[in-house]
């Protein structure tokens, strides 16, 4: 069956969601988008609550978040117990958070990442799986009861 992903991000990245998506739906990936698609200026919280609250319940296997830093992004979604979002600004970073991490939502630093970059990092998270092993008790103490 094919993963579901959902992304969103802010006024920072609507062409960089666009071409993820695309890159994403010519994979075979199942993609949701919940915005936002202009240049006007929006709030990042409103764009990743969806996502993150998606990933959170199960409707979605991952998420994508992409605002200018990232960290605004990173720092909603990761409110939410189940999920593990990862800043990432290279490929390296990206197999780590997915390795040792076992990261569900990729968040992009769009105004400090290029497009290319995005895109390859985008390749690297779908590509890699958890390591387990010692890293699952980490991954375990990550959420606060
Ligand atoms: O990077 C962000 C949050 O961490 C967002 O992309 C914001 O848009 C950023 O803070 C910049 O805001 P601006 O209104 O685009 O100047």
């Amino acid at each position: 069956m094919s993963k579901k992903i959902a992304i969103g991000g802010d006024h920072a990245s609507p062409e960089y969601k666009a071409a993820i998506i695309k890159q994403l739906e010519e994979k075979g990936y199942e993609v949701k988008n919940f915005g936002t698609d202009t240049f006007d200026s929006v709030d990042y919280p409103d764009f990743a609550h969806p996502v993150a609250k998606g990933v959170n319940d199960g409707e979605f296997d991952f998420g994508i978040l992409i605002c200018g830093s990232a960290n605004g992004v990173a720092m909603t979604a990761n409110k939410y117990p189940n999920v593990r979002a990862g800043l990432c600004w290279n490929k390296e970073i990206v197999s780590l958070v997915r390795q040792h991490n076992n990261a569900n939502i990729l968040a992009i630093p769009a105004r400090f990442t290029a497009k290319e970059q995005a895109l390859e990092m985008v390749e690297v998270f779908f590509g890699t799986d958890f390591e387990g092993g010692r890293h699952e008790g980490r991954v375990s103490k990550i959420a606060c009861s």
